[in-house]
């Protein structure tokens, strides 16, 4: 399978998250990416190689323009106000507050985020549009006719929505490599979210349309992040009614529910007549993951692979999450040998 990497994700290393009450080191790091791309190499998946740039239309074929115009910006706006250190917000735009956009760049920096893990770098327009034109690589060889990619996307993109980032997202490259499927003549497109945590982000671009089928299976957003989306009674709207599917599991639930609900998953997508499937493929549901709470154990991501290859679609995999920096390529590409396997 090929793979498309940019040595660019390097350029979004946070100094801190606030995270369960306390600031601690990011856990989306640099590192995540090395490991995987060594594990790519090191078990032959194929080829890799840098992706083609792709310019801001596909970014803004889904994402607000404004927000767009926010991240390009707010580095040097933040820098101007004499910071040389991670742009974060220090509250947000919360029930009856005023909902105009501000003008200053601390105001914009709570209006376009929804949480205090994800810092604005110096890096990070480059890292973020370097990330999309990974992903949108990986779109052109599918529209190109192959049968399946791997977008060794960094940032991640699921909690990235049409207007704000967050969870370590800024861009959603799943969702914007799904748009150009779409626009390059796929008439329905599923994207299968496999990440521990709800993709948000994706479910918010794709809520109202019924040409992208969005399906989420996660950590129940009663217990876990991002708390406020991700139920099972979200289903769609207007147009888009019958084309989202929440699978939120409890927290500690056992590797025979995840693969029912991924089961149930493929169903629908199976039922839906997908032409493409776009897979937001974190492992952080991996056992011994240190910020989330499934049990799948390295050799159950080979089984995940081979039932994602029985759907015997196009298939383009973007990376999301996963924190076990030891095992994640491993996890990873796990995935990606068992899809090859069955297909
Ligand atoms: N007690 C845990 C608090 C969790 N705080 C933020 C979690 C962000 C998860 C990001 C991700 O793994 O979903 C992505 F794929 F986007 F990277
Ligand atoms: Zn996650």
């Amino acid at each position: 399978m090929l793979t498309i990497y940019s040595d660019s994700h390097r350029l979004q290393h946070g100094r801190s998250e606030l995270i369960d009450g306390t600031l601690k080191p990011c856990f989306e790091t640099p590192s995540r990416a090395d490991m995987v791309l060594a594990a790519v190499r090191q078990r032959d998946l194929g080829d890799v190689v840098h992706p083609r740039r792709h310019g801001l239309e596909p970014i803004l074929r889904v994402h607000d323009e404004g927000y767009v115009r926010f991240l390009e910006t707010a580095w040097q706006r933040w820098s101007e106000m004499g910071r040389d250190y991670d742009a974060l917000p220090k509250m947000w735009q919360i029930r009856r507050l005023r909902e105009a956009v501000p003008e200053h760049v601390e105001g914009q920096l709570c209006y376009y985020s929804m949480d205090c893990g994800t810092p604005i770098t110096a890096g990070t327009w480059q890292a973020a549009t370097a990330s999309v034109d990974v992903a949108l690589t990986g779109a052109d060889r599918l529209i190109g006719g192959e049968r399946a990619a791997f977008a060794l996307t960094r940032p991640p993109g699921h909690h990235a929505a049409r207007d704000y980032c967050g969870g370590y997202c800024f861009f959603n490259n799943a969702a914007i490599a799904a748009q150009a499927l779409r626009d390059h003549g796929m008439h329905r497109v599923a994207v299968l979210d496999v990440d521990y945590h709800h993709g948000n982000g994706t479910q918010d671009i794709f809520y109202h349309r019924s040409d992208v089928l969005f399906l989420s299976i996660h950590g129940d957003p009663r217990t876990e992040y991002p708390f406020f989306l991700g139920f099972a009674d979200e289903k769609g709207d207007g147009e888009g009614l019958g084309y989202n599917f929440n699978f939120p599991l409890a927290a500690g639930s056992c590797v025979s529910t995840w693969f029912f609900a991924l089961d149930c998953a493929l169903e629908q997508i199976a039922r839906f007549g997908a032409e493409a499937l776009v897979v937001s493929l974190g492992v952080d549901t991996f056992e011994g993951d240190p910020i989330s709470r499934f049990q799948l154990g390295t050799p159950d991501f080979v089984t995940l692979g081979a039932r994602l290859a029985a759907l015997k679609l196009p298939t383009l995999f973007c990376l999301e999450g996963g924190y076990a920096v030891g095992p994640i390529g491993d996890n990873v590409v796990n995935v990606l040998a068992g899809f090859e396997a069955r297909s």
